[in-house]
């Protein structure tokens, strides 16, 4: 896969600077994005998703420029979904992938395909008010994966799940990173120790990039903590 080039990025919303300078190179792997509220994960992996138009800078997007093209292969969960509750969980994942352009003669197995991968096989044909709120999440991320993305953006996709659920949502995200960049945002730990790389952003800025285990020494609720605190330190 061609790496997504992000080049000196900024976000502003008014005055507010959302992201201020970023630069990377995306690959292959599971990505996880950090940071108290505010920090700026939501509007990177917005305008990733190509939903918001950089300020300054630039997003490079699977090597690629047609914005249809691109919007084809990516997978994207927001943080607030709107759910159609009339719909089934096959229904609303058949909607996506029919926008996503997957051709009609993959579509059914494609379908089946993410609700399985979500768990979701069984409860396949019910409508989505009468799913919980958890499974309406999987229903989510069954959306954003039913294209198999090359880029997979993923805004608080354990938020709501039950333990065991995100063991297996966690398991799910690595084996799509092995052909495929997955980028999501938590502030669970579990989520952050189980991603190849984590950035710990605050106030639109990374103060750390690497694996979870480079983070420093103790566990990493404790480290996230203390480069937090750090930061502030310095900033005072
Ligand atoms: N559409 C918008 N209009 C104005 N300000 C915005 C908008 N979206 C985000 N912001 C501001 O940009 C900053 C970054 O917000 P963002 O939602 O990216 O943070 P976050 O790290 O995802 O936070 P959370 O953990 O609460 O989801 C915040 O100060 C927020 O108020």
């Amino acid at each position: 896969m061609p790496p997504t080039e992000i080049r000196d990025l900024t976000v502003r919303f008014g005055r507010r600077t959302a992201l201020s300078g970023i630069s990377a190179d995306l690959d292959d792997g599971v990505l996880g994005l950090l940071g108290p509220n505010g920090a700026g994960k939501s509007t990177l992996l917005r305008a990733l998703a190509t939903l918001v138009t950089p300020t300054s800078g630039s997003i490079r997007l699977l090597g690629r420029t047609d914005l249809r093209e691109i919007r084809r292969r990516l997978g994207y969960l927001p943080q607030e979904f709107g759910y159609y509750p009339r719909f089934t969980a096959r229904e609303f994942v058949e909607h996506f992938a029919w926008l996503k352009e997957v051709p009609a003669a993959e579509l059914p197995l494609a379908v089946d395909r993410a609700l399985t991968r979500v768990g979701l096989a069984d409860r396949a044909d019910e409508k989505l008010k009468k799913l919980s709120g958890g499974m309406r999440r999987r229903v989510g991320i069954a959306q954003a994966i039913v294209n198999d993305p090359e880029l997979l953006l993923l805004d608080e996709p354990t938020a709501g799940l039950d333990p065991e659920q995100q063991v297996e949502l966690r398991e799910l995200l690595r084996e799509l990173g092995e052909t495929s960049c997955v980028v999501l945002s938590t502030h669970v730990m579990g989520d952050a120790g189980a991603c190849d790389q984590i950035w710990v952003l605050e106030s639109g800025r990374p103060l750390f990039r690497g694996a979870p285990d480079e983070l420093g020494s103790g566990n990493l609720e404790e480290r996230y903590h203390a480069v937090l605190r750090a930061n502030r330190k310095s900033a005072a």
